[in-house]
C-alpha cells in the first residue's frame, strides 16, 4: 500500500462539494503503490481515484503530469483523465498535500505476465511514445544517469547492511554508466515506470496504463529497457527471452527501433536496473514511521543488473536480427 497521509471523511466531503461528480458513497485507501497516497472514491455518479502527491513528486511537475494524461487520453490512449473541479481547477490541496482526482480505469494488473501480456505491453508502450510525440511540455528525467549518484550517496554506508558488498558493486556500475551513458538517441515522452502494476488488462488485452508520476522527457528506448527489466524476468531472477522477444516485437510492430537504439539496449537495460535498485534501496532504508507501505526488494534489481552486465549483444534480449 501506500497511504502516507490520511484523509478525514469530513474533509473529503468538503473537497468533493467543489466538484460536479455527485455525493460521496464510500472511500478507502488503496493497498497497492509505493509513491503516493491513493484513495478509491465512490460517489453517486461513479468511481474516481484521489491521489495525494508525496515526497518524490514536485509541485512544479504537476502541470506536466496532468497535462500529459489529458494529452494522451485525447489521442485515444486509455489512461486516467484528470477531473476538473467546478472552478475549472484540476490541481487541489487535500490534507495539506497537493492532490488531484482522476477517472477510475477498469481492468486488472497481472502478477505473472505471460509472453502474450508482454507483446500487448510492448504495443501499448510504443503507442504511448507515438501519442506523446507532440506533447508540448518537457520534463527532465530526475532519475536518469545524473540522478543516480545522489541516490547512492543518500543510501551511504547503510547499503552494505542490505547485502554485503552492495556499496562496492553499485559504485563500480555507477562509474561505468556515468562514463558510457548513450547520447543522441530518439527522445520524447516516456512513462518511466511501466511495471506490471501500472498496466491493466481485460480479457488479456491491454486496457489501460496508469501512474504517470515518473513520466518525463528521455530516450524512448530507455522506456523499453525499463519494461524489459520489469516484465521479462522470472521470479528466480532468470531473463525470459520469449517474453523479451514478444515485448520487443510488439513494440516494433508500432514503432521500429533504430540501429542506434538497438545497439544501446544493453547499456540502457543496465541503467534501468541500477535506477530501480537505487530508488528501492533508498526507500528500503527510509520507511516513514506509521506509513502503510511495503517497500520493494532492492536486491531483485541487483540480480537483474548482473544479468545485463553479462549481455554482449542486444539480440540476447530477443530482438529480431
Ligand atoms: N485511474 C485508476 N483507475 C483504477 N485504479 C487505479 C487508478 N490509479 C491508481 N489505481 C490503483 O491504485 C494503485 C496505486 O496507484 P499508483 O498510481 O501505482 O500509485 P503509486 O504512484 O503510489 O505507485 C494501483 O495499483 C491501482 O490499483
Ligand atoms: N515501480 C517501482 C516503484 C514505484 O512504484 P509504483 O507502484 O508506482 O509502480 C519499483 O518497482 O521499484
Amino acid at each position: 500500500m501506500a497511504v502516507y497521509t490520511d484523509v478525514a471523511p469530513a474533509e473529503l466531503e468538503a473537497f468533493l462539494s467543489g466538484y460536479d461528480i455527485g455525493s460521496l458513497t464510500s472511500f478507502h485507501g488503496i493497498a497497492e503503490g509505493v509513491e503516493n497516497s491513493n484513495f478509491l472514491v465512490q460517489t453517486t455518479t461513479g468511481s474516481f481515484i484521489l491521489t495525494l502527491y508525496e515526497k518524490r513528486v514536485k509541485r512544479e511537475d504537476l502541470p506536466f503530469f496532468v497535462g500529459l494524461m489529458q494529452h494522451l487520453a485525447a489521442r485515444g490512449l486509455s489512461c486516467p483523465e484528470p477531473v476538473a473541479a467546478r472552478s475549472g481547477a484540476i490541481l487541489a490541496e487535500v490534507a495539506g498535500r497537493p492532490a488531484a482526482m482522476v477517472t477510475f480505469l477498469p481492468g486488472v494488473s497481472v502478477r505473472r505476465p505471460t509472453a502474450h501480456h508482454c507483446a500487448e505491453l510492448g504495443r501499448g508502450l510504443a503507442q504511448l511514445h507515438l501519442a506523446g510525440a507532440d506533447f508540448a511540455l518537457k520534463r527532465t528525467n530526475a532519475l536518469s544517469v545524473t540522478g543516480w549518484r545522489p541516490l547512492f550517496e543518500a543510501a551511504g554506508a547503510a547499503a552494505d547492511t542490505v547485502a554485503p558488498g552492495l556499496s562496492e558493486a553499485v559504485a563500480a556500475e555507477l562509474a561505468v554508466l556515468e562514463a558510457n551513458w548513450p547520447q543522441d538517441l530518439p527522445s520524447g515522452v516516456i512513462h518511466a515506470d511501466l511495471f506490471p502494476d501500472n498496466a491493466f488488462f481485460l480479457d488479456d488485452q491491454l486496457s489501460g496504463i496508469i501512474d504517470f508520476y515518473f513520466a518525463c522527457t528521455d530516450f524512448l528506448a530507455y522506456d523499453v529497457a525499463i519494461c524489459l527489466n520489469a516484465w521479462c524476468f522470472e521470479a528466480d531472477g532468470a531473463y525470459n527471452v520469449t517474453k523479451g522477444r514478444a515485448l520487443l516485437a510488439g513494440y516494433e510492430a508500432v514503432r521500429p527501433l533504430s540501429e542506434a537504439e538497438k545497439a544501446a539496449l544493453p547499456r540502457l537495460a543496465r541503467g534501468a536496473a541500477l535506477r530501480f535498485l537505487l530508488t528501492r534501496l533508498v526507500d528500503w532504508l527510509n520507511v516513514p514511521e506509521g506509513a502503510l507501505v511495503r517497500p520493494k526488494d532492492p536486491l531483485e534489481y541487483l540480480k537483474k543488473l548482473r544479468f545485463h552486465q553479462a549481455v554482449e549483444r542486444a539480440q540476447d534480449y530477443g530482438l529480431a536480427a
